[in-house]
């Protein structure tokens, strides 16, 4: 198949040579890619933060720098290389949002006192992610209450909730924070970084340009935090279709009065701004409630009561209400597995179980490269198609 080789450390404990002579510790395994020994895995990884490489070109071993959030345990794992830039890692016995990770792998230049070298670097992200673990994106008109309820949120639930911090355009308001509030930014500079693939998602709005770069969103991964999005019905639209595989709720007001009153309460934009934002809070209305994209709309009429709600949504209020559940399954993997991939389909097989287990790639394609996916994966024969 043309799959680069994989080597397990029981393998090279009982004695089997790699042809690198690589003294592989246990519950370590290997893969090549290119001139590079990737060792993943180990009980006692803290120095080598579950990575470190063999660079035949050199004879010599590298540690990487490390990104993200890695497994915290290998206890048994298949690795497969899906390109010279990712590997596919699945950790055997875990449930299924635990099991699937990928390594990217690649180099970087990095300046140390006045010295320019390059180096490893290797990035953790997560395949799959739990209904728990599932980034929210928050929309509605302007002046509705997002910042409001999501302000409530970060308060209540500081540790657990992190704020995707967007790039914009648009002028500071007063007490707005550059790099708490938004990242304020002009158009070139914002159309070159979009140019250059930095954005997950990005929109104009009231004439302005908004986005939200992959930074931002990993940020606040890294961090352990579950990430908030306010963004715009453009931008859920773009999320939507990309491999972040997030929540979406929109916030409605209970009038359209209601909203222009709040807006003027506000007191943070000119007249002839507010006559924008309303004439586009029409719109937006409509495709919010109209066309499925939200999971779930709120009214805002009293604050207490919508915010509770909410956090009814993200099962904060300690009920277990299934219909306001999302369906990501959860199921087990055996402890002995191997891997066959067809197209984009990785298929997970075991001996001891009857299932197969089909992990869908398809969307990593589209959407947001970087630590910030969300893939389907399913007990095959459950869809049509494998
Ligand atoms: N697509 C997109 N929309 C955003 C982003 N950040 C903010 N927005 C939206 O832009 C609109 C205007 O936001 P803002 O200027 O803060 O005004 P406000 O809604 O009146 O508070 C709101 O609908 C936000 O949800 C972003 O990164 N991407
Ligand atoms: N349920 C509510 N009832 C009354 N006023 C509200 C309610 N929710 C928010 N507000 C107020 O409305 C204004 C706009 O809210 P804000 O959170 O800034 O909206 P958005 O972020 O959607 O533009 C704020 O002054 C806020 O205090």
């Amino acid at each position: 198949m043309g799959e680069a080789p994989v080597f397990f450390g029981d393998e090279l404990l009982a004695g089997v040579s790699n042809g690198f002579d690589l003294k592989l510790k246990e519950f370590e395994s290997a893969i090549v890619v290119g001139n590079k020994t990737y060792v993943i895995g180990g009980f006692d990884d803290s120095i080598s933060n579950g990575v470190r490489i063999f660079d035949k070109s050199t004879d010599e071993w590298v540690v990487p720098i490390v990104l993200g959030t890695k497994p915290n345990e290998f206890k048994g794992h298949s690795l497969m290389r899906l390109n010279n830039e990712r590997i596919l890692v699945i950790k055997h016995n875990s449930k299924s949002n635990e099991c699937v990770w990928f390594l990217e792998v690649g180099t970087q230049f990095v300046q140390e006192q006045k010295k320019r070298f390059e180096t490893e670097v290797v990035s953790w992200s997560k395949g799959v992610i739990g209904d728990a673990e599932r980034p929210i994106v928050i929309s509605g008109p302007s002046g509705v209450g997002k910042g409001t309820l999501i302000n409530m949120l970060m308060r209540e639930f500081p540790t657990m909730f992190g704020f995707s911090v967007s790039h914009t355009t648009r002028a500071p308001r007063k007490k707005e924070e550059n790099g708490v509030h938004y990242h304020f930014t002009n158009k070139d500079i914002m159309e070159e970084e979009i140019k250059a693939g930095k954005f997950l998602e990005h929109a104009s709005v009231h004439g302005n340009l908004y986005g939200t770069s992959i930074e931002a969103v990993e940020v606040v991964a890294d961090a352990g935090k579950r990430c908030i999005l306010d963004i715009d019905v453009q931008g859920a639209r773009s999320v939507r279709s990309s491999s972040l595989e997030a929540i979406f709720i929109f916030i409605c007001p209970p009038s359209f009065e209601e909203l222009e009153k709040r807006l003027r309460a506000r007191g943070t934009e000119t007249e002839e701004l507010i006559q924008k934002r309303l004439r586009n809070a029409k719109a937006e209305l409509e495709q919010g409630t109209s066309n499925g994209l939200f999971d779930h709309i709120l009214v805002n009429d009293d604050l207490e009561a919508c915010y509770e709600r909410l956090k009814k949504i993200l099962g904060l209020d300690g009920s277990t209400d299934a219909s306001l559940k999302t369906s990501t399954e959860v199921f087990a993997l055996p402890m002995e597995i191997s891997l066959t991939k067809i197209d984009e389909k990785i298929i997970i097989n075991s001996e001891n179980a009857d299932q197969k287990i089909v992990l869908d790639l398809t969307s990593m394609k589209g959407g947001a490269p970087g630590r910030t996916r969300g893939l389907r994966m399913y007990p095959a024969g459950l869809h049509t198609d494998v």
